[in-house]
């Protein structure tokens, strides 16, 4: 398989803005150099830019929608995402859900302009219905676990295996991720070896004193 890929997503805490979020990308690329792991942030928006700048990691946006440029106010574009150095989106994270529709259209936008993209489903009937749409990866969460600090690879494996079957049967093309309480190289290990490209994951990183240690532990049993 290729690397593992772990995605650290900063979400809106405290912790990964301004000079932590500087903190948690130069970690990231520390680790990612020391394992061969492929090791990306989705920071705020506002940040995406100094992030895709300054470090040699990949870089993805929380969201975009679904429109092109024009009279839209206080909307995300997928054009603005790509000029200011992201390498991919998520798309319909479960703290920022979108129509069918609309996670069509965002794949479609994202496809044109050569953003990878990472589809966010919350079972394993939204994970088909979202390889049906052929974006880059599909990333399992349970949302009751996410910020839960109980880990998806524990608590819930068969939602793993659910998945991966499921995205499997529509198109075998499209790589799964997990997340939602992944803090640990033996979390990791597990998601992987039920078949995912790798995690998706927040708070264990962003919210630790320190987070290339924890990092360091994420990717070890690889
Ligand atoms: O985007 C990340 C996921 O929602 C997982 O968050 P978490 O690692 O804090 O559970």
């Amino acid at each position: 398989m290729d690397s593992p890929f772990v995605l650290v997503n900063l979400k809106t805490y405290q912790e990964g803005m301004g000079s932590n979020a500087h903190r948690i990308a130069a970690a990231a690329e520390t680790v990612a150099k020391e394992s061969g792991a492929v090791i990306g942030i989705a920071p705020a928006f506002t940040e995406l830019h100094p992030m895709s700048h300054h470090y040699a990691i990949p870089v993805y946006a929380q969201h975009i929608d679904a429109i092109t440029p024009g009279a839209h106010t206080g909307h995300i574009l997928p054009e603005a995402v790509r000029s200011a150095g992201a390498r991919g989106t998520l798309i319909n994270h479960s703290e920022r859900r979108l129509t069918l529709a609309d996670i069509g259209a965002c794949v479609e936008s994202a496809r044109r302009l050569h953003l990878e993209t990472v589809v966010c489903t919350n079972n394993d009937a939204t994970s088909a219905a979202a390889a049906a749409l052929r974006p880059d990866y599909v990333a399992i969460e349970p949302p009751e676990l996410i910020g839960s600090g109980v880990s998806v690879s524990k608590a819930d494996p068969g939602i793993i295996e659910r998945s991966v079957n499921a995205v499997r049967a529509v198109n075998p093309d499209v790589n799964v991720l997990t997340g939602a309480g992944i803090q640990s190289g033996e979390c990791v290990k597990i998601a992987v070896d039920l078949g995912t490209c790798g995690v998706l994951l927040a708070s264990s990183v962003v919210k630790a004193d320190d987070p290339e240690a924890v990092l360091r532990d994420l990717v070890s049993l690889l």
